[in-house]
């Protein structure tokens, strides 16, 4: 999917207008301030993952303006469709003019979007990796992000139980099944990024192997027993912690390379450059389930990497031919090819 054109009215910094995007590479370039991250931020709503995280959607309208934000958006490609979000207090959310859900949006147009946080992707918390594998999954499996808050729900209810000193009997079966699914959508994601990963292998500075060390532990091929065995051996730990030590919120993504973890064996620059692959592997994954061409929102794409990393990178964004908008407080990149847009006090010009 592409994203044709957007209006923006009273969000954050930017000057109200109607602005037409290339279908391939946009980049937005800019001092610090102009309001580059912001344009990422807009079309990151539109394609329904909301504000930036840290932010609520409300934080995203304009200061003093009256009333609320809106953004709209024209998207081609697989399907036109067109999308309205209006934010005033929550944001009410429109498809081809239907009221819609965030996850509707998605489906449209799946979008992925690579923050200067997402470096963490290597050697963060085991938390950033999951959330990796939770954005992947809800573009993967439309019921996913619902499953989640349902599990997230028992989860909590669990710890509840563990606080109180009472039996969490009464939560063993609903998180044991809703484990399995989730487990089950988390290994078919890594799976496809283990293909996929192969045709980004330009942008990898040394091969990299992904497994799901599964929370609780179990190596087993039954799921289901091994949610049950798990649970039986740390039954004690969990009465002692008042934590649910067992299921997916405890899960890591393992990302190994020669035999090792990946950030014992990777420079800054290159664990930029692996995550980068990680998510234009992540890209091809939706594009193959989704039959749908992702939209890629890079912010500070760049920065770290040395002259052949953005000359491969360029080559593999080029190749990929899905829309891209990336950002830049840089002012000359000459490796870079597409279109590039000045961004300044929030005003958007295209340079010609
Ligand atoms: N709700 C809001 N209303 C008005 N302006 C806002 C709002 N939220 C943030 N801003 C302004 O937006 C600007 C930040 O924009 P943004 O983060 O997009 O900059 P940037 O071009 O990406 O900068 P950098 O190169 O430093 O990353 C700041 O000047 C900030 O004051």
């Amino acid at each position: 999917m592409r994203i044709a054109q957007t209006r923006f009215r009273n969000f954050r910094n930017l000057e109200n207008a109607l602005i037409g995007w290339d279908s391939g590479l946009n980049l937005l370039t800019g001092v610090n301030g102009a309001g580059k991250t912001n344009v990422l931020e807009a079309l990151h709503v539109v394609t329904g993952w909301g504000a930036f995280s840290g932010s609520k959607c409300s934080d995203t309208v304009k200061w003093h303006s009256e009333g609320g934000a809106s953004l709209a958006a024209q998207a081609t490609g697989e399907r036109e469709a067109v999308i309205e979000a209006v934010i005033v207090g929550r944001a009410s959310l429109r498809l081809d003019s239907k009221l819609c859900r965030w996850g509707d949006l998605r489906s449209c147009v799946p979008s992925l979007t690579f923050l200067p946080s997402d470096m963490a992707l290597i050697e963060g918390a085991p938390s950033v990796r999951r959330r990796f594998l939770d954005l992947l999954c809800a573009l993967c499996f439309p019921l996913y992000a619902y499953k989640l808050s349902e599990y997230r729900k028992i989860t909590q209810h669990r710890r509840h139980l563990l606080g109180l000193g009472h039996s969490t009997r009464v939560t063993e079966e609903t998180m044991a099944n809703l484990s399995v699914w989730i487990w089950e959508c988390r290994l078919e994601v890594i799976a496809a990024l283990r293909v996929h990963l192969e045709k980004w292998c330009d942008l990898l500075p040394r091969k990299i192997d992904l497994n799901l060390k599964r929370g609780g532990g179990g190596n087993a091929d039954g799921l289901l027993e091994d949610f049950h065995r798990s649970c039986a051996i740390l039954a004690e730990r969990e009465r002692a912690s008042g934590l649910p030590l067992v299921g997916p919120h405890r899960d890591d993504l393992i990302i190994g390379c020669e035999g090792r973890p990946a950030p014992e064996v990777l420079s800054r620059g290159q664990r930029r450059r692996a995550a980068l692959a990680l998510v234009m592997a992540a890209a091809s994954a939706v594009e193959r389930r989704n039959r749908a061409s992702p939209v890629l929102l890079f912010d500070e794409v760049a920065s770290e990497l040395d002259e052949a990393g953005r000359t491969v990178l360029m080559e593999c964004l080029q190749r990929s031919r899905w829309q891209v908008f990336a950002a830049t407080a840089e002012s000359t990149l000459p490796w870079f090819q597409g279109t590039r847009w000045r961004v300044s006090a929030g005003k958007i010009q295209r340079c010609d």
